[in-house]
């Protein structure tokens, strides 16, 4: 209130001649008056030149002094009130920004966190996602919510556009169209991504959720972080299907999405807290007169006006003094050029003058290429009065092209930049509302909820009350918030009163004796350049038009307020609400999450309860039925070995003693002396084949005792094998078991030497046998077989001398053997050598020699068919008893793998060792087998029941984290919240 003068046109007296001058009246002036009220002769200032004039001055003159004084009084008592006011104002906004600020900060760092523990620790669970995902018997408290509204929407996007739409506004089925155009419109420049149908599809003061009313805040709902699940993008329907088919770990993604989109959001909540300038966008139907009412704002003929729709560019005013180092001129951006206004190369510049030319030049633009200026004007108005340079903040005038189908996509995306604080819609009294005015103000009103309306054109209009009351209605419908402050957000005035514009303006007077505090505003209103064509001073002002210059200033006024008193609502009212939802969508992602995580734990809990004793139990059981069967494999595999090595021992000996070793098998009858040498091979046929019967039936026992121990395993596997196991059995066919050796022809399936079915000599007469027994060296000892058994392979020169020596002592062994034994036998040939020297014996003894030999050769003969059975069943004894006759690599060493058994092919054992050593080694691979396959399914349980056990301790280990983890997020969320909610006064400001 430095300037402290007022513009009072008055009318008679002394002044009447000067009634079209402005009179000035100072302070000291007033003060001076009041000091002598009733001096007739009082000195008047001439508010013209400045001098004093004396004179008497009559009643009347004395009396408007004093009305004059007052109103000054009570003007500057006003005007300190409403800078205390402003400065008070601007503390408690400084304050408000610097919480938001701090708040800001802090959510997008718990943001961050948030993401990353999303992405690399825990997938967040997603509240309608949780209900669907998360384990059905568990009630989810936020889900659970969410699925018992009644709400069709509130279960992850499944309504449709009118089914989310909020009842507390009226939805315009007209309006639909554009609702859902435009959020589907992403393709649109500096346009956020398609929306959820429960949001604005427009977003006047912002891209992003700021937009939402406070008032629908709901704790239990997603609103900011809320999933736009919507399927295909033009009027399709969110599909539960597809909802339901979506994996957690995608809703997941969505969600992080959503928060980095939310992230960015609030940096530019950052910048345009930070930032003090504030723009006011001023659009409004073609030909309402916007450009009219901006140069009214300005007191200046700005931008160009016409009866015809003329303004195809955005004009952005601002104050050369502040903005441009006081240089007048206009900037017309490059498109797609950053703008920087010290840096020319980003602009053309051009003079003020030029605008109207350069918006001549526009009109055959489409509206997506309307060139953009920055208008530096130089505000000549007082501080206090002045719009642009209030001393307080920047504040830009935007005059935007007149709406129509075309240009409102453009307008409306204009509008919904970040810096834009306040959107001032005109209309024109004469046209009311259309449609596309319709369109743009639901959109911008419908979330952002205030827009103030100027009604122009106000003079034309006959039936004024009619008009206003349908006008209201309309806005009620349209933007119900800016109807409940009417007063102060929607006014009818006559802007080209202001400026000289209407009619009834150019002819106005204003009648001072009527003039109340109001007044002094259309005063103000008043003071416009003299250069103003239809200055509303030239004239006078008829009452017509002093109450359409009272509802300019009125609106003046209010527009001040609300853009400055009010820019917290503007500017910080949106963050704070877009703060509110985010932390509150924060909030509910905590508890659901930790509803999800007490569930889990809980889970977790009682499936340890369980798993852990399982998983014992099962190992426990396991250690013991190894023992089990580790013992009943070595009983089973020696008792098939002692019995194989018994039956085998039985077998040889029958075989030792000339007889088959089984009785199915029975010797060749004797074909005569003169086959004799046949026989003896067929003899050694039918014992080695005996054998071969023998070792079947050793192998037959051994396959039912192993079938035996093998179902004892199964059995014992059943009983032992935990519950959910599967109990399959490997199927044990007893015929696999020495099918293989059994393949193998005669001797090669025995294991036998081809020498064993070789006819020998010692087959007809074993001379070395006979001799053991003669000299006493034992019955059929070891050492005898090893001596007989050599007889067999001496070589031939020796086999004449040695048979015929084997004849003679072998008729005398047989005869001393068959009649008196050996022993008797030897004495008689000791006493025949005797006889030898006696005279007498030598007469007789040849005929005796020579009857005995007959008889011996007789008796030798007589005998072979007994003979060469034992003689050949001895040899082979001997040759299977020491091994000589077992094949080194043959089949009872190498048709099984040795499991256990060290013996390796090569080492000569005996036939009993080897085949007890193959079977038992069978039966061990065939029970290790059946066991192998029982542990298998007992290591495989026990693995499932582990992997069970470390499945609930990781849930569990989760869960707890998530616990903590989202109780410290809580807790945040409570701290920055408290912070936000001390940001007071939007509300009431
Ligand atoms: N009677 C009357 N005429 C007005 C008023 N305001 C503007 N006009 C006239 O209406 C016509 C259009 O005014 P403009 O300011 O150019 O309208 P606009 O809305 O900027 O037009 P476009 O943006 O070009 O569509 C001009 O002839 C103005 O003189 C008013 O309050 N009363």
């Amino acid at each position: 209130m430095a300037s402290q003068q007022y513009a009072t046109p008055v009318k008679g007296g002394a002044h009447s001649s000067t009634s079209s001058a402005t009179r000035r009246i100072s302070s000291a002036d007033l003060d001076q008056l009041l000091r002598s009220p009733a001096t007739p002769q009082s000195k008047v200032t001439d508010f013209n030149n400045g001098s004093s004039a004396t004179g008497t001055a009559s009643t009347n003159d004395t009396r408007l002094l004093f009305q004059q004084k007052e109103r000054e009084i009570e003007s500057q008592r006003q005007g300190r009130d409403a800078n205390q006011l402003l400065a008070q104002h601007q503390n408690v906004y400084e304050q408000n920004k610097e919480r938001l600020l701090d708040a800001i900060t802090e959510t997008g760092s718990l943001l961050a966190d948030l993401r990353d523990y999303n992405t690399n620790k825990r997938i967040i669970h997603y509240a309608a996602a949780t209900a669907q995902h998360a384990s059905p018997s568990a009630p989810q408290p936020g889900a659970l919510k969410r699925s018992q509204s009644t709400r069709p929407g509130a279960s992850f996007d499944d309504s449709d556009a009118a089914g989310r739409t909020d009842t507390s506004r009226p939805f315009h089925p007209s309006l639909q169209r554009c609702y859902t155009s435009q959020a589907s419109s992403s393709s649109l420049p500096n346009t956020p991504e398609r929306r959820a149908p429960a949001r604005s599809s427009t977003a006047p003061f912002g891209g992003e959720a700021d937009d939402i009313d406070n008032d629908n805040a709901n704790d239990d709902e997603m609103s900011v972080l809320r999933l736009d699940l919507r399927v295909g993008a033009v009027g399709g329907t969110p599909s539960s299907a597809l909802v339901r088919s979506l994996e957690r770990s995608s809703v997941a993604q969505l969600l992080d999405g959503r928060m980095e989109k939310s992230q960015r959001h609030l940096e530019n909540l950052k910048q345009r807290i930070s930032d003090t300038q504030s723009k006011v966008l001023v659009t409004g139907d073609l030909n309402a007169g916007k450009s009219t009412f901006v140069n009214a704002l300005l007191r200046r003929d700005l931008m160009p006006t016409d009866q015809q729709p003329c303004t195809t560019v955005f004009c952005e005013v601002l104050d050369a003094d502040d903005s441009n180092g006081g240089a007048e001129e206009v900037h017309m951006l490059k498109p797609g050029t950053a703008y920087d206004a010290k840096d020319p190369s980003t602009y053309t510049r051009h003079t003020l003058a030029d605008i109207e030319k350069i918006v001549a030049e526009a009109e055959d633009f489409s509206p997506e290429d309307a060139p953009i200026l920055k208008c530096y004007a130089r505000d000549t108005r007082a501080t206090q009065d002045s719009l642009l340079r209030n001393g307080i903040v920047d504040i830009a005038l935007i005059d935007a092209p007149g709406l129509n189908r075309d240009s409102l996509k453009t307008t409306a995306l204009f509008a919904r930049q970040e810096e834009i604080d306040v959107v001032v819609f005109v209309v024109s009294a004469e046209n009311h509302f259309t449609l596309s005015a319709k369109e743009f103000l639901w959109n911008a009103s419908h979330d952002k909820a205030y827009v103030f309306i100027v009604v122009n054109k106000y003079d034309q209009i006959r039936n004024k009350d009619k008009c206003r009351k349908l006008v209201l209605e309309q806005i009620r419908q349209l933007s119900p918030r800016t109807y409940d402050d009417a007063a102060n957000l929607v006014h009818f005035v006559d802007s080209g009163a202001v400026f000289g514009a209407s009619s009834t303006a150019a002819d106005a007077t204003v009648v001072d004796d009527e003039a109340t505090p109001a007044d002094e505003a259309v005063k103000k209103v008043e003071g416009v350049p003299e250069s103003a064509p239809h200055s509303a001073s030239a004239g006078g002002l008829t009452s017509r038009s002093s109450e359409s210059l009272r509802a300019f200033a009125r609106l003046e006024a209010s527009l001040r307020d609300f853009v400055l008193l009010k820019r917290s609502k503007s500017k910080l009212l949106p963050s704070k609400t877009y703060m509110l939802r985010l932390l509150s969508d924060i909030g509910l992602l905590a508890r659901i999450n930790t509803a999800v995580a007490n569930v889990e734990l809980g889970e977790a809990s009682r499936a340890l309860e369980v798993a852990r004793p399982a998983l014992a139990r099962c190992q426990a059981s396991h250690a013991k039925l190894e023992s089990v069967l580790e013992g009943e494999e070595d009983e089973v595999v020696t008792a098939v070995m002692q019995e194989a090595q018994r039956k085998l021992n039985a077998a040889i000996e029958l075989i030792g003693r000339g007889l088959p070793a089984v009785e199915s098998v029975s010797l060749p009858a004797y074909p005569g002396l003169f086959n004799v040498w046949e026989y003896a091979q067929e003899v050694r046929h039918a014992l080695t084949g005996s054998l071969e019967v023998a070792l079947r039936g050793v192998e037959d026992t051994t396959r039912g005792t192993t079938s035996q121990a093998v179902d004892r395993v199964q059995k014992m596997g059943e009983a032992h094998l935990p519950e959910g196991v599967e109990k399959r059995q490997r199927i044990f066919n007893p015929d696999a078991m020495f099918a293989k050796r059994r393949s193998l022809p005669g001797l090669v399936g025995l294991g036998l030497t081809t020498e064993v079915v070789e006819v020998q000599p010692s087959d007809f007469f074993d001379a070395w046998h006979h001799f053991a027994v003669l000299t006493g060296s034992g019955q059929g000892g070891e050492g005898k077989d090893k001596a007989l058994a050599s007889s067999s392979s001496r070589g031939d020169d020796e086999l004449g001398m040695v048979s015929g020596l084997s004849l003679g002592l072998g008729a005398i062994t047989l005869l001393g053997g068959k009649t008196l034994g050996a022993k008797t036998a030897v004495d008689a040939l000791v006493r025949v050598s005797d006889l030898v020297g006696n005279p007498t014996a030598r007469r007789w003894a040849g005929p005796v020699f020579a009857l005995l030999s007959t008889g011996l050769v007789v008796y030798f003969i007589v005998d072979l068919p007994n003979s060469v059975p034992r003689n050949v069943g001895r040899a082979l004894r001997h040759g299977l008893v020491s091994g000589s006759a077992v094949a080194t690599g043959g089949a009872a060493t190498t048709t099984t793998v040795a499991v256990g058994d060290k013996s390796g092919a090569g080492e000569v054992r005996s036939f009993t060792a080897q085949h007890s050593a193959r079977v038992s080694r069978e039966t061990r691979k065939v029970l290790r087998l059946a066991t192998w396959d029982l542990q298998e399914r007992f290591r495989d349980a026990i693995a499932q029941k582990r992997q069970e056990v470390e499945r609930e301790e990781a849930k569990a280990k989760s869960a707890q984290m998530a616990l903590e983890y989202f109780a410290g997020a809580e807790a945040q969320v409570g701290r920055v919240r408290a912070k936000v909610d001390e940001v007071v006064g939007l509300e009431t400001a």
